[in-house]
């Protein structure tokens, strides 16, 4: 299982010196959403230009436009850009059409889909490289939110999955159990103490 890194944060000299602490001991440098859009895509380019040994993570959640969107990320240096599995056919056609363009790939977050098992089979159909089984920050303060759930829809679409949303030390080996091929992990590292050692922890959590 690979270990994503969502860097959460908002200015491109936060996200390098986070990359910096992290990269050692992560597969996939992922620039969130909030960050993208304080800093723009050259924040991608410059974690590439600083990292480009690591799969570089654009969270763009494109709802539409999905052809233009995801060329203008892989342009500014994406491996993989994140398109809204709540988002119509077409758009995520879009996407994995410019993602075979530019020989890169989709990831189809399913943040907000009611059934993620069934969608997953279908955005896999339509192209996209892998699916992301997804509870987003506000789902996660929500009374009643379960991480589980993520894993049994993961385990549920027999497709390729990933995982993010609450990951930390104390969950990444159900994350493994449940067949994931990427962990997702965001606040676990970034807002440790010691970015490098939280990272190192839940890479040694992986067997
Ligand atoms: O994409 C995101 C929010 O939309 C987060 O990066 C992802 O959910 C990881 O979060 P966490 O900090 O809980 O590990």
């Amino acid at each position: 299982m690979k270990l994503q890194f969502a860097m959460d944060t908002v200015t491109t000299e936060a996200a390098l010196e986070l990359a910096a602490a992290a990269a050692p001991h992560v597969d996939i440098l992922e620039l969130g959403t909030p960050l993208i859009k304080a800093a723009g895509l050259s924040a991608v380019t410059a974690i590439k230009k600083a990292h480009p040994d690591k799969i570089v993570f654009a969270d763009l959640k494109t709802m539409d436009a999905g052809e233009l969107e995801a060329d203008i990320a892989f342009s500014a240096g994406a491996d993989l850009v994140t398109v809204l599995g709540l988002a119509g056919d077409s758009t995520i056609i879009g996407a994995v059409k410019a993602a075979k363009k530019h020989g890169k790939g989709i990831v189809a977050d399913l943040i907000g889909v009611p059934d993620k098992a069934k969608r997953a089979k279908e955005v896999v159909a339509l192209g996209v490289d892998f699916v992301e089984m997804h509870a987003g920050l506000d789902e996660q303060a929500e009374d009643g939110f379960t991480f589980s759930t993520l894993l049994d829809d993961g385990a549920a679409s027999g497709v390729a999955f990933s995982v993010a949303g609450g990951i930390n030390i104390s969950t990444i080996a159900s994350v493994q159990q449940s067949g994931a091929e990427v962990a997702v992990a965001g606040s676990a590292i970034y807002s440790a103490p010691d970015v490098g050692a939280a990272a190192a922890e839940l890479r040694a959590a992986i067997v």
